[in-house]
């Protein structure tokens, strides 16, 4: 069975923990995401460690933010790891973008637009006042511009990303949780099905899997359930 578009986020406090998480969800999703939480405590090696004998796809998430030069030197530090895509945000602007992505060529780029923790209330907070969606579409186009080839949002903003960024550019979308499942600190959320159906190519989805008694059983009922909605 082909594996779901679903990147589980491995956000642990230790290798081990992170590496079963890995082994047992891969049969189920296509990718597994690492984030700063593992990837600040252990470095590269937690690559290998979790990309395992399976050799499932590594989405590194480090959201980098800096002057280009910086960037461009973070993204070549890892572009020799392989993985399959890496986070920078997008109010990093476009020579930032287009730094990482001249620097790691084999690596998909993924502009993060608007977190999905934050509200519109926040958004005016950090002089970003307006729907979530203006801000998300304005840095979707910026960040296509400068050579990003995915972008992040929510799954709630994925259908006018979708609109105005065309059909090639992979959209990435957190912020996902299964009816009932505690929302926890993400605010813009939809479910699996509904994000896929507005248009998302990978699903992010950590806590509502890692965080269930039974990880790969969660991911593999996702994945089925995203087969019958599809
Ligand atoms: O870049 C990301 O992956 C990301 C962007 C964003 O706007 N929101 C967001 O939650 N994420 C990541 O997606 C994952 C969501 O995890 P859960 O909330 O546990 O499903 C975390 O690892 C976040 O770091």
């Amino acid at each position: 069975m082909t594996p779901a578009p679903i990147a589980v986020a491995l956000d642990a406090p230790d290798l081990e923990t992170a590496a079963r998480w890995a082994a047992v969800v891969t049969p189920h999703v296509s990718t597994v995401k690492v984030g700063l939480e593992l990837y600040l405590r252990y470095g590269p090696d937690v690559i290998a460690s979790v990309r395992g004998a399976s050799g499932v796809q590594v989405f590194l998430d480090l959201k980098l933010h800096d002057i280009p030069n910086t960037v461009a030197g973070a993204a070549r530090a890892v572009a020799r790891l392989r993985p399959a895509i890496l986070t920078v945000h997008a109010a990093g602007g476009s020579a930032m973008i287009r730094a990482a992505v001249e620097a790691a060529p084999h690596t998909k780029i993924a502009a993060v637009t608007i977190l999905t923790s934050l509200t519109e209330a926040d958004l005016g907070e950090i002089g970003l006042a307006g729907p979530a969606d203006d801000a998300v579409r304005r840095l979707a186009a910026l960040s296509v511009e400068a050579g990003a080839t995915a972008l992040v949002c929510s799954p709630n903003e994925v259908s006018a990303v979708r609109a105005e960024v065309g059909k090639e550019i992979t959209l990435i979308t957190p912020g996902v949780r299964p009816t009932g499942a505690a929302t926890q600190d993400q605010v813009r959320v939809a479910t699996p099905e509904q994000a896929l159906a507005d248009g998302a190519d990978l699903l992010v989805i950590g806590r509502p899997i890692t965080g269930s008694p039974d990880p790969g059983a969660t991911a593999a009922a996702i994945a089925a359930s995203l087969r019958r909605a599809g």
